[in-house]
């Protein structure tokens, strides 16, 4: 069976895997030995947290592991608080309208402007599920999952989440947005850069980024043309985040220009559809539609997808979901719907 649980040290050399798989990018995930030991170090951190009021340093970073092999399959991460301790940069897509009433000409403009408005929102990010495991709804699970989370504990996240989509790059790391911004400003190349922002290394963005606004009809149209587009292995993503309530709100990447998403927490679609229930272990007919079900934990928190018979005030599992969980009769779990739109 597929479990979504907390990261642990032990899963350091699964997580450089997924590093390695992932490739250029995916900003999150970077081959770094270091940089994966302290995000291992920070998602225990966190989880080990048990009083939480309000959004913080917290890194949640959970693995999907086969509890069959022991094998770890993907990996999937929530920032509580972004650019709390440094800065979290976006481009705005904003408009001037250049207008002359006397000369009857008017011009509207599409300019971009370098801003942090999102510091302080939640982050879902670092997903990543390895070829083989494409299949069965694991990849709805592994992303969905979080909804579930941040539904349970809503203090320890903010009442805005965000998520980053992957913008338009070809096979050899060549952004086309990128491209510009390396010939009058960076000196560097993509894959550089993204590297050096997912160590953490951010002071050069500060330094080198164009701080004026930018008229977006001066760009060269290959970078014009993929602003807020997304690489075309990141579409199912972005489709599942947008049937789950989630818009892009006029954000886009600093580097390859791929759109920023934004949902209010209370009104993703499985935050608002999720029930808690309390549950009995039984026999769960083999007719019953799929959920995503977690248990009520933070540390020893697990998530699996199961068949399961909601019954109102309590839900059947059976006993193999139920020991996947940790959970026992009368504990509560919460779960929502696997099928269906999304
Ligand atoms: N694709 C990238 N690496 N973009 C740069 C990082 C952008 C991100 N919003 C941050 O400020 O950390």
């Amino acid at each position: 069976m597929l479990v979504v649980r907390p990261i642990t040290p032990q899963d350091y050399a699964a997580l450089y895997t997924c590093a390695v798989e992932s490739g250029h990018g995916f900003t999150s995930l970077p081959v770094d030995e270091a940089l994966l030991r302290r995000r291992i170090a920070r998602a225990q951190e966190a989880f080990a947290r048990e009083q939480v009021s309000e959004p913080g340093e917290e890194g949640y970073l959970f693995v999907m592991e086969d509890t069959d092999t022991g094998e770890v399959v993907g990996c999937s991460g929530i920032e509580a608080a972004v650019g709390l301790t440094d800065a979290f940069y976006h481009y705005h897509i904003g408009k001037v309208v250049h207008h002359s009433k006397e000369l009857d000409i008017y011009n509207a403009l599409e300019t971009l402007t370098l801003c942090n408005d999102y510091t302080g929102v939640s982050e879902l990010c670092t997903l990543f599920l390895r070829e083989p495991f494409r299949k069965n709804m694991n990849g709805r699970v592994l992303s969905r999952f979080r909804m579930l989370f941040m539904a349970e504990f809503r203090n320890r996240f903010s009442d805005i989440a965000i998520a980053e989509m992957r913008g338009v790059s070809d096979e050899n790391g060549e952004s086309p947005f990128w491209g510009w911004l390396q010939q009058n400003f960076f000196s560097m190349d993509f894959t550089q850069a993204d590297y050096l922002t997912g160590i953490g290394e951010k002071t050069f963005v500060y330094e080198l980024m164009p701080k004026l606004p930018i008229y977006v009809q001066l760009l060269p149209p290959e970078a014009q043309a993929v602003i807020g587009q997304v690489h075309d292995n990141t579409r199912p993503a972005l489709r599942m985040l947008q049937s789950e309530g989630f818009r892009c709100r006029g954000y886009i990447d600093i580097f390859d220009a791929g759109p920023t998403v934004e949902a209010e927490v209370s009104n993703i679609k499985s935050v608002r559809e999720s029930k808690r229930l309390p549950v009995v272990i039984g026999e769960v007919a083999k007719d019953k539609p799929r959920f995503i079900v977690c248990n009520t934990k933070v540390a020893e928190f697990r998530a699996i997808q199961a068949q399961l018979s909601d019954e109102h005030d309590h839900v059947i599992i059976d006993a193999e979901a139920a020991a996947a969980l940790r959970v026992q009769d009368g504990d509560y779990v919460r779960f929502v719907t696997l099928t269906g739109a999304n």
